[in-house]
């Protein structure tokens, strides 16, 4: 929070600094008024954190205020009266994080008419431009699958969906909240990398996905009832590699639907949006190369026709941990149970799967959990964040003995499977 936290308020202050022109041409004094007030409610918000000021209550009316503000209040119940408030530094970092998304969201909303702007599509976007060879890359690669499923065995099948998992993973490492908003883009063929990387995968629970998918292809009527479903994490690269991914399950008749799940606001600087969803597809469909314009139609089309559906809820912004859904979100949860397979994208959504605590490293994953089993679910994240669940005694200590850092640098990955019992 004190490093990181700071130089990202710096940078949504830069960019809305260097839009005022736009502002203006676009709202004239109004917009230009309106981007002084969002500046110096940020640079109030910077300094609030710096100087480990109380968290204060949301002010603005959305849907989610009072339940954040009754979450301050039970943060607040945490503490003995000698503690004081709850302030940016003496706080769970899950909570204080969120809650600067929150806030940052809360100043741009008090500043019509630019309260649609999102301070960090920049960034998404340019993570997208700079990726755009690898795209190009994994656009051919699925094109090419696309035209030879029929012929694929059981055998290949499953290894080209391990491999589609796999980029997917690998996909994660570019987001951009770790490297404080800067550049954090895909350069490199990660097609022709899976091999190398596999070695970082330290929890590897991909049979069980494979053995699940399998028995419902087998069992139900050509498939057609199988709901996946997607939490997406970031926007860019990472989000084409999940839609590779989706795109392929519908193909292999793996999967009839695939429902994703975004974020409302503008969240973790790289998270997507629905905004992001349909820009990345647009982009694709857009970049002058024949096989990503095939690629781009196609994902319009599974838009169209129902067989791909976005959803966002307002819980994914919230600061609570997953096994609090079925209380705070009953609906949320109710839509989650429709699914036969859940896909958890990313570091963050690991965290609130298990409530980031210091869960010892042998924890099973199960256990960690909490009792948030609305189907079987699969985390894939690679690891930014001290918190790991469902390693074998041992491995830990292995892991910190050759790279001290192993948790926190994204090099290192994991599939974790877990299915209601
Ligand atoms: O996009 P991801 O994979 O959720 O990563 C975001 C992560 O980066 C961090 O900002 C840095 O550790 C975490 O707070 C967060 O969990
Ligand atoms: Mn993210």
């Amino acid at each position: 929070m004190k490093d990181r936290a700071p130089q990202i308020l710096t940078k949504a202050i830069d960019t809305l600094h260097r839009h005022k022109n736009e502002f203006f041409e676009k709202h004239g004094e109004k917009g230009m008024e309106a981007e002084k007030k969002a500046i110096s409610l940020l640079s109030k918000l910077r300094n609030e954190l710096q100087t480990d000021k109380p968290i204060n209550p949301l002010v603005d009316k959305c849907i989610d205020t009072d339940i954040w503000n009754q979450y301050l209040e039970y943060q607040q119940s945490l503490l003995s009266e000698s503690d004081g408030k709850p302030s940016w530094f003496h706080s769970p970092w899950l909570f204080v994080e969120c809650y600067m998304y929150r806030r940052i969201h809360e100043a741009i909303i008090q500043c019509p008419p630019i309260d649609d702007f999102d301070v960090f599509r920049e960034c998404k976007d340019k993570n997208f431009f700079e990726s755009q060879e690898s795209i190009s890359i994994l656009c051919t690669h699925l094109q090419q699958l696309t035209r030879s499923i029929e012929d694929l065995d059981e055998n290949q099948l499953k290894s080209e969906f391990f491999k589609l998992l796999q980029i997917s993973l690998w996909g994660n490492k570019c987001d951009l909240s770790l490297s404080g908003g800067k550049s954090s883009s895909q350069k490199t063929d990660v097609v022709s990398s899976l091999e190398d990387l596999k070695p970082f995968i330290v929890v590897n629970e991909l049979e069980h996905l494979w053995t699940l998918l399998s028995r419902y292809r087998k069992t139900r009527a050509k498939a057609s009832a199988v709901r996946m479903d997607i939490v997406l994490d970031n926007s860019g690269f990472e989000l084409v590699t999940d839609l590779v991914l989706a795109d392929f399950l519908l193909s292999s008749k793996l999967a009839a639907e695939i429902h994703f799940h975004g974020k409302t606001i503008p969240w973790f600087v790289s998270d997507t949006t629905l905004h992001d969803f349909s820009w990345v597809i647009e982009q694709v469909k857009h970049c002058g190369d024949k096989l990503m314009f095939q690629c781009g139609v196609g994902w319009e089309n599974h838009v169209k026709m129902g067989r791909w559906a976005y959803h966002d809820h307002v819980f994914w912004t919230l600061p609570h941990a997953y096994c609090s859904m079925p209380q705070v979100a009953p609906d949320l949860y109710a839509e989650l149970q429709k699914s036969c397979l859940i896909l958890f994208k990313g570091d963050l959504n690991y965290r609130k799967l298990t409530g980031d605590r210091k869960w010892e490293f042998t924890t099973p994953f199960h256990q960690a959990l909490e009792g948030f089993h609305p189907a079987p679910l699969c985390s894939i994240r690679t690891l930014k964040a001290e918190v790991q669940v469902g390693l074998q005694p041992g491995q830990a200590e292995q892991l910190t003995a050759s790279e001290p850092n192993w948790l926190t640098t994204g090099k290192y990955g994991i599939f974790q499977f877990d299915s209601p019992l």
